[in-house]
């Protein structure tokens, strides 16, 4: 069915997204068969990503035990399911728009993460108030709008919301977290990071006011961490703002 080397880049990510949705549950961010991680597959290298491409993620309703690389399923960008056994994840038409709009996009991962839930059920953004949010998101952590599963809703929420953001999260209201990365690895470090400071703030705010972090030094506290954090090389979590995020088709 795929090219030896496309079919080499879906093994690769059968075996990447067994390893990440063993760290949703490390991490607790979701419980019983919530939550999904997908990785896009780059058909073209030498044209780079594209609406060819394809995605490889969880099935639905399965328990993370049972999420082996061979559990995991094969979708084209409109969602329809090319290698598999098993019924594709229920947001896999969320996954297909992101990944056909945001062609920077690389993984995706959805949870019900408690407190980042909490603040989708208030429909209110977490506000930036400490600088592992600027590093991390650039910025306060928008709310996408209400949607129904089932067709693009969700998936155009997430990228419409992005679209003036820097922040590689978006809470879906009345639902939950969304978060994007260069790949899997990256959108699930957006995740864990996401519960943190959706956990800090909560506290913050139960104690007073927290305190704004002045646009400028956000901007400069995003920007080093994106492009000078950790070791020479390391890639940055996201392209984001700073990077020149791709405007969505
Ligand atoms: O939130 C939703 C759907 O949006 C849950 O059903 C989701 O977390 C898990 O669904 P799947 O098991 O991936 O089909």
């Amino acid at each position: 069915m795929f090219s030896d080397t496309v079919a080499a880049a879906v093994q690769d990510a059968r075996v990447d997204l067994a390893q990440l949705h063993s760290e949703l549950r490390r991490w607790d961010l979701v419980v019983w068969t919530a939550g999904n991680v997908s990785e896009r597959i780059v058909v073209d290298p030498q044209s780079g990503p594209g609406p060819s491409d394809l995605m490889v993620i969880k099935p639905s309703g399965v328990t993370y035990d049972a999420l082996t690389p061979e559990a995991m399923v094969v979708c084209d960008l409109d969602g329809n399911l090319l290698d598999g056994d098993r019924v594709p994840s229920s947001d896999t038409a969320a996954h297909a728009y992101v990944y056909r709009h945001l062609r920077q996009v690389g993984g995706i991962v959805h949870t019900h993460s408690t407190y980042a839930t909490a603040w989708a059920a208030r429909g209110e953004a977490i506000p930036c108030v400490l600088t592992m949010m600027a590093d991390e998101f650039g910025g306060p952590i928008p709310v996408g709008p209400f949607a129904i599963i089932g067709d693009d809703s969700i998936g155009r929420g997430i990228v419409e919301t992005l679209r003036g953001s820097r922040s590689p999260a978006v809470l879906m209201l009345n639902h939950g977290p969304f978060t994007i990365g260069r790949d899997g690895r990256a959108a699930v470090k957006a995740a864990v990071m996401l519960e943190e400071v959706a956990r800090t703030i909560h506290l913050a705010r139960q104690l007073g006011a927290p305190v704004p972090i002045p646009e400028d030094a956000v901007a400069s506290l995003h920007d080093r961490y994106q492009n000078a954090y950790g070791q020479p090389g390391s890639s940055p979590s996201v392209p984001g703002a700073s990077q020149g995020r791709e405007r969505p088709e």
